[in-house]
């Protein structure tokens, strides 16, 4: 049945499966409490989870999708041995297998796809105790747009009854919309939200200059878009470097998906074709609906534009 939906749809739905098992081993790795912290730079760590999710995501999905482009944050050791069969997961999501296809990517075909992973985003926030605010971003994107994305959120708790559901998925696809949470209307006042972690002065002079009632400063692209879709914060300003395609490829796309935009602090979107370099360098802007993003885009002063992009 599954191989007359179209490629894009059935890839969702594996995405979907994939980032669920892959939270579980974010959760594993903090239970068994061997982090494995590598420093990778400046204020960048990588721990055993992100290794370990990172696996998961690029074995389960490329042994369906041989002929995908999947592009993940961490770099492979390349002599890790054979991957856990309990790591490979190959059952698509099945509710999302009926969702409805745009009619401009029915016929879609693997090559045409870049996928882009970020096994844990908010890393430093998973090494510091903060764990709702860690997710598994998996993007897809369709000619440099993100055309789909997912965004599992590995600590999220929801009672059912009595009973104690670790773990959420959220989801989008252009023009079928969204799923796994309940879109939420704006704050009455702005609020904004921003890095935990990775501040500077160009940050903080953006946010300044925003003339907003709060400022939730929160880990991970990923939380922060999820902060806009639950109506906690209406606009997410990062007048920095630093984050990279895998960090906002999903969210980018399942903010689309739900009315909101994405795009660099100048108003641009970025590309995300297998070819395009990895880092945000003019940073990220994003909000719930086009007027508050035209909003804060004209506030951002020329001058902190003109030093991100270089002139
Ligand atoms: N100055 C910087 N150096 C390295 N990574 C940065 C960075 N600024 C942002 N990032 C990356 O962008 C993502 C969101 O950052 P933040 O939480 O500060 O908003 C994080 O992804 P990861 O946690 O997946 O590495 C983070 O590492
Ligand atoms: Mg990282
Ligand atoms: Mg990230
Ligand atoms: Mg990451």
């Amino acid at each position: 049945m599954s191989s007359s939906v179209p490629v894009i749809v059935r890839l969702l739905a594996s995405s979907v499966s994939v980032a669920h098992r892959a939270g579980k081993i974010v959760r594993d790795v903090m239970s068994k409490g061997e982090l494995g912290i590598i420093e990778k730079g400046k204020d960048d760590y990588q721990t055993e989870a992100d290794r370990s999710a990172q696996r998961c995501i690029i074995a389960s999905l490329s042994a369906q999708y041989p002929k995908l482009t999947i592009i993940g944050e961490e770099e492979s050791s390349g002599n890790e041995g054979e991957i856990a069969n309990d790591w490979l997961v190959s059952e698509p999501d099945k509710e999302l297998l009926s969702l409805k296809c745009p009619a401009n990517l029915q016929s879609i075909k693997e090559e045409d796809i870049v996928v882009w992973v970020d096994p844990l985003d908010g890393t430093s926030e998973y090494t510091q105790g903060f764990l709702e605010h860690v997710t598994v971003l998996i993007g897809i994107s369709v000619n440099d747009k993100p055309v789909a994305g997912v965004i599992h959120q590995p600590y999220y708790k929801t009672m059912v009854g009595s009973e104690k559901i670790i773990g959420r998925t959220i989801w989008g696809l252009q023009e079928a919309g969204v799923g796994g949470f309940t879109p939420t209307p704006p704050p009455d006042s702005l609020v904004i939200t921003t890095t935990r972690s990775h501040s500077n002065p160009a940050v903080e002079k953006a946010l300044q200059v925003m003339n907003a009632t709060q400022i939730l400063r929160v880990g991970g692209a990923g939380y922060k878009v999820l902060l806009l879709l639950e109506g906690k914060a209406s606009v997410y300003v990062f007048a920095s470097p630093g984050c990279k395609k895998w960090d906002t490829c999903a969210p980018e796309a399942v903010l689309a998906a739900a009315g909101g935009k994405l795009t660099d602090i100048c108003g641009n979107f970025y590309k995300y074709g297998s070819s395009v370099t990895h880092p945000n360098k003019t940073g990220v802007l994003a909000a719930v609906n086009n007027e508050l993003h035209t909003y804060a885009l004209n506030r951002i002063p020329q001058e902190l534009k003109d030093i991100l992009t270089n002139k």
